[in-house]
């Protein structure tokens, strides 16, 4: 990582964007949220490239992981998990999701590997019925175009292309790692150190929503663009990252250091 990014990582800033909220201009209006004086994100550095996490971040997918969840437990017999429980099991990957699943149910932990497998399987065959991108991504990722941009996800790869076909996004990622690309997953750091190699280096800023995200920017020595309307369950303030935002038309100007 260059030594400017090293700087910029270096400050956080808790800067909740604020929007206006009015139809989709969502005018950010940086705040520094803590009240305490930060340094403000450098504008002399300039971002190469912009990696995105995924679930709970460009695109809220809870309702089709939930109902693929309770797809399977009807198949094994098993009463369904509510909404809320299942969209808090989310941002591990496939194996963590269903490690908790056989927890709260009390289902057989020898059943784990079929049930991974039968979750993919069906996830990747009907990936995104319910699943919707949040307000404003389409277009920060159109004011964002002109710089290569990647995913790393601990979403499998097979149900992530399947996702990004199904919305029309083929063309937006140059690179894709998602939780079955490498032997591990977030938060180790290896997966985003892979998506910054394949996306060639340089200057990297990732966007994510979660705890997972957080430590794995952290241990990768990446500075993290937290939005804050995903699956997180933990305090923004106790998540380390360089700038906050709730809402998409917020990002660019984030990125762009402005
Ligand atoms: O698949 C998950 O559990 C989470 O996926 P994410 O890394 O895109 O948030
Ligand atoms: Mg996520």
């Amino acid at each position: 990582m260059g030594s400017r990014a090293a700087a910029l990582a270096g400050r956080t800033r808790d800067v909740c964007a604020l929007c206006s909220g009015r139809s989709g201009r969502g005018i950010g209006r940086a705040a520094v949220a803590s009240g305490e004086t930060r340094q403000p994100v450098d504008g002399a550095v300039r971002v190469r490239a912009v990696l995105f996490d995924l679930d709970g971040t460009l695109v809220d997918s809870a309702p089709d992981i939930h109902a693929g969840v309770n797809a399977i437990l009807a198949e094994e017999g098993v009463a369904p998990l509510p909404f809320a429980t299942v969209r808090g099991f989310i941002g591990g990957g496939v194996p963590v999701l269903m490690t908790r699943v056989i927890a709260a149910t009390g289902m057989e932990p020898a059943r784990h590997g079929a049930l991974c497998a039968r979750f993919v399987e069906r996830y990747e065959h009907d990936p995104g019925g319910l699943t919707r991108p949040y307000e404003g991504v389409e277009e920060a990722l159109d004011a964002l175009a002109d710089l290569p941009l990647g995913l790393c996800t601990n979403k499998p790869e097979g149900p992530t292309r399947a996702l990004l076909s199904h919305l029309g996004w083929q063309g937006r990622f140059s690179v894709i790692v998602g939780g079955d690309t490498l032997p591990v997953r977030k938060p180790d750091p290896a997966p985003l150190h892979e998506a910054m190699r394949r996306i060639g280096g340089g200057e990297v800023l990732f966007v994510g929503d979660s705890e997972v995200d957080a430590e794995t920017a952290r241990s990768a020595g990446v500075p993290l663009l937290l939005f804050t309307q995903g699956y997180r369950s933990t305090e923004v303030a106790a998540l380390p990252h360089l700038a906050a935002f709730d809402h998409w038309s917020a990002l660019p100007a984030l990125v762009r250091g402005r």
